[in-house]
């Protein structure tokens, strides 16, 4: 090691979202730095950034996100924190996080990846498939949404928002039938109780990176640079590669839903990407293999594969 560790006296910032999840993935990144390091935990300081997303005033509004702001709706604050040096690291779910950092930030540490399916949640439902006609799903993804009608055109879909307790509650209340949630953060918050069961991604393709977090830091900052890279997972960096590769290359403006998902094999990997109208009555799918290496490539050429088959208008932005 080069440059100093941090200390009690001069901590280690980490900066994150206040929401339960956003703290268990800080905590998480804090044990691994310490047992990477061989450091206490007093040589950390976790601090807490809102962002717009977790303005209430905005929030509360039964407004779907969508319309309240576009990218780094959860990143903006804590992206201007580390630029101004108040913290030394930012901890991301990258489900969101747009395909491009501000100038003068990096994001090239990722945690090995956890279970990136969908979990379907329910009080007294046990699968997907159970749904009888006319039951209501509660969900505020684009992506979760047209996914379903798609599948199931007889479901009706209703706005559905909140931490993890609110929807459960809402459910108790009958506001509808069952929701979807990532069995990555239930796992995270040790609530994978909760989940009736988990969604094969053949059933329902999860958005690009569910289940990763990523460190970002300064782009100049050769300290943490050497102190993240034993935390970098090899696999979840070559997956990321092509899924954000693929997302990059369709935009990713949020507006419309996008799913996909790499998986390594042998020394091949394979990604699967779908689009969809928002109201479900259009699906169009690619997947492809290519050597590790060309995982972005392939992203890009799964995404021109997808661009030239939709149809004028499939995307709002074209
Ligand atoms: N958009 C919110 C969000 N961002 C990341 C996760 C879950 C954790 C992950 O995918 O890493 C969630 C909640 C959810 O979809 O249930």
């Amino acid at each position: 090691m080069t440059h100093s560790y941090p200390t009690p006296d001069q901590p280690l910032k980490i900066g994150t979202r206040g929401s339960p999840l956003a703290l268990a993935q800080a905590h998480e990144t804090r044990a691994r730095l310490m047992a990477a390091h061989a450091l206490p935990e007093a040589a950390f300081e976790i601090v807490v950034i809102k962002t717009t997303g977790d303005d209430r005033t905005l929030i509360d509004a039964d407004r779907p996100l969508k319309e309240i702001g576009n990218k780094g709706l959860f990143t903006k604050e804590i992206e201007e924190a580390m630029i101004e040096g108040r913290i030394d690291i930012a901890v991301h779910s990258m489900k969101d996080m747009p395909t491009e950092q501000p100038q003068g930030l990096l994001l090239d540490c990722y945690l090995p990846r956890e279970d990136t399916r969908d979990a379907f949640v329910s009080r007294h439902v046990k699968t997907l498939a159970d749904l009888a006609p006319g039951q209501v799903v509660g969900t505020s993804s684009l992506r979760r949404r047209a996914q379903l009608l798609n599948r199931r055109p007889d479901l009706k879909v209703v706005e559905f928002r909140g931490n993890v307790q609110t929807r459960l509650k809402k459910l108790d209340d009958g506001v509808a039938d069952c929701t979807f949630l990532a069995m990555a953060g239930l796992h995270r918050l040790n609530m994978v109780e909760v989940a009736q069961s988990a969604i094969a991604p053949e059933d329902m393709l999860p958005a690009i990176a569910q289940g990763a977090i990523g460190i970002e830091r300064r782009a100049d900052d050769a300290r943490m640079a050497e102190m993240l890279a034993p935390l970098n997972d090899l696999e979840t960096t070559q997956r990321l590669a092509a899924e954000r590769a693929f997302l990059a290359a369709l935009d990713g403006s949020c507006e419309t839903p996008i799913a996909g998902l790499a998986l390594i094999e042998g020394d091949e990997i394979w990604l699967r990407g779908e689009i969809l109208r928002p109201d479900g009555s259009e699906r169009l799918f690619e997947e492809g293999r290519a050597s590790i290496a060309d995982g972005a490539d392939l992203g890009r050429d799964l995404a021109a594969r997808l661009r030239a088959r939709a149809p004028a208008g499939f995307f709002s932005w074209l």
